[in-house]
């Protein structure tokens, strides 16, 4: 059939199908599949596999890996491989028969050379009779999908000034949505909205206001830093009906660890931002870290739920920042209503304003924050160590969340790291196609990771479920009352929803650093995860996580039944 806006509204209609790439446009992540379940999981098992391209490396990466997330609809399954290859399976009879394969031909060592942290292609989104699909090379594709031959394409993102794009397109309409990603090489961050009928771009919004524009007085400097201010969008986002808002996280600012070229709060970085669908006009947004100097990125989903606080019905955005602590904010208007620390260790501030939601140490005379001191890296004391490290609390990968229990479930990355700060020179240090950092990383101690759950009600953490190495693939949840998620050294879990005691696990002896979803076929439940460990890893951040360096490079795709 017809992907359609009414279909793409009302997902929760056709749950043996996976239409969103978070799930539904709430981004939710929840599936009322419950076939497989709490009872009859332990029963769970390989029930095919395929092998995907897309393993081999460019620019300055040795190797691609796998974070996508599948698409399912009627009996047919899409993934993508990292340098933005489509494969079309045909799942309808109980294993996975390639149809067609769309090779889009990335041009590997340009785009490659600019992706600051992997061969990374997060997945498709359907749209009438097409598939729309990003390379990393900066392009939007339309693909037939009965036939795979590209249908048209045009340039979105431009390499050259080393703007990539890494997230899947979000179609609201006849409009496709693409994130940029970029904001460790000087890029001005966007979101732009191409018209899948026309091939034509209809808005392009920059997270970074320019003079004259609201917010333009957050970038207080002499040297037109807002230029080069970052504010990536490499996540897809969600959507709000009721209201027709999109609603986006930004990235970091750049450059990410001298913080003192940029003076001023850096809106809208390290902030959720809500547009309106048909123009891009940003109608609220809530900064979570205000000149950042730790590279805590804010570009993770938000998740659209409704939930009683303090007896009352409220409609919540969920977002659990790089920066160590889950928020909700009112969806509507952007005001935050509670925030909460879902890491062990948070050294950079000591929490959160209960009014506004802003770091208590936050100082609003200052030009260039300093938050809790030795956590920052700057010019005075070029070392900072700081909890969260840098990678996050939580980075991309998603969250879900089960209505049945009004549970949040949130990947987490147990980390500490140090920071060197580099001073970055106004009409020296950027270069097109050059790294503009203000300095750089390095692990000092283990990083381990955990699921964490949090009652939406309350706000509290309610359960941990600790894991040897951090989750950096994403969270599954079901009306069977599992949570899935995988780990990078290869264990796919089950855990009850309720108690988050593990259930089941099955080990691939890969790296998975994608989320598991679910789909059904002839009313049989499967549960499907890529695994291919790339992303920021393979060169970042394997220090801290002696064992990872085992994990071999594999691009796969599993797919389990009872
Ligand atoms: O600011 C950006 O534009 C940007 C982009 C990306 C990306 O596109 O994958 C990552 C990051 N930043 C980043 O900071 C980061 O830690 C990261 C991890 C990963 C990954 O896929 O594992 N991507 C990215
Ligand atoms: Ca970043």
């Amino acid at each position: 059939g017809e992907m359609t806006q009414e279909r793409l509204l009302n997902a929760g209609a056709e749950p043996q199908n996976w239409i969103h790439h978070h799930g539904n446009y709430a981004a939710t992540r929840y599936s009322t599949l419950d076939k497989i379940n709490t009872e009859n999981v332990g029963d769970l098992k390989m029930a095919w596999s395929f092998a995907l391209g897309g393993v081999e490396g460019g620019g300055i990466w040795p190797h691609g890996g796998l974070e996508g997330t599948p698409i399912v609809e009627d009996g047919a399954m899409y993934i993508t491989d990292g340098w933005g290859s489509v494969y079309k399976l045909d799942i309808s009879d109980g294993s996975g028969k390639l149809i067609w394969k769309m090779n889009p031909e990335t041009d590997k060592d340009w785009a490659g050379a600019v992706a600051c942290c992997g061969v990374n292609n997060r997945g498709v989104a359907l749209w009438k009779d097409k598939v729309i699909s990003h390379t990393l090379d900066g392009r939007l594709i339309a693909t037939d999908k009965e036939t795979g031959e590209v249908a048209w394409e045009r340039e979105v993102a431009d390499p050259s000034i080393s703007e990539t794009i890494t997230g899947a397109p979000l179609i609201v309409g006849d409009l496709a949505i693409t994130g940029v990603a970029g904001a460790e090489y000087g890029i001005r961050g966007w979101l732009a909205a191409t018209d899948l009928n026309t091939e034509e771009e209809v808005w392009r919004r920059h997270t970074i206001p320019q003079p004259g524009e609201p917010g333009a007085d957050t970038w207080a400097d002499d040297h037109d830093a807002w230029k080069n201010g970052g504010g990536s969008t490499w996540v897809t986002g969600s959507y709000d009906p009721e209201t027709n808002l999109i609603i986006w996280g930004v990235g970091n600012p750049g450059p990410d660890w001298d913080a003192e070229y940029r003076p001023g709060d850096n809106l809208y970085t390290n902030s959720a931002i809500a547009l309106k669908a048909d123009t891009g006009e940003i109608v609220w947004h809530h900064q979570y870290t205000p000149n950042d100097p730790y590279d805590y990125d804010s570009v993770s989903e938000h998740v659209l739920v409704n939930a009683p606080i303090d007896g009352d019905e409220h409609k919540l955005a969920l977002h659990a920042d790089r920066n160590g602590f889950g928020y909700a904010l009112d969806r509507e208007t952007g005001e935050f209503i509670w925030g909460t620390p879902f890491v062990e260790e948070l050294t950079w501030t000591p929490g959160l304003d209960e009014e506004t939601g802003l770091p208590l140490n936050y100082d609003r005379t200052k030009k260039v924050q300093t938050y809790a001191q030795g956590t920052v890296a700057n010019r005075e004391n070029p070392v900072g160590v700081t909890c969260p490290g840098n990678m996050g609390g939580k980075n991309w990968p998603p969250t879900a969340y089960n209505p049945d229990l009004k549970r949040w479930y949130i990947p987490v990355i147990e980390s500490c790291n140090t920071i060197t700060n580099e001073e970055m020179v106004p009409g020296e240090s950027y270069k097109p196609r050059e790294w503009f950092t203000g300095g750089g990383p390095s692990q000092h101690q283990p990083i381990t990771g955990s699921v964490a759950a949090i009652d939406v009600s309350t706000g509290k953490i309610v359960g941990k479920y600790p894991t040897d190495y951090p989750l950096l693939g994403g969270i599954l949840t079901t009306a069977g009352g599992l949570v899935f998620t995988g780990t990078p050294d290869g264990k796919l879990l089950a855990l009850d929803a309720d108690t988050l005691e593990l259930k089941w696990q099955f080990h691939t002896n890969a790296g998975l650093n994608a989320p598991p979803m679910t789909y059904e076929v002839d009313g049989k439940q499967y549960i499907a995860i890529l695994v291919g460990l790339g992303g920021a890893w393979p060169k970042w951040f394997v220090d801290g996580t002696k064992g990872l360096e085992k994990i071999e490079p594999s691009s796969m795709l599993y797919v389990f039944e009872l």
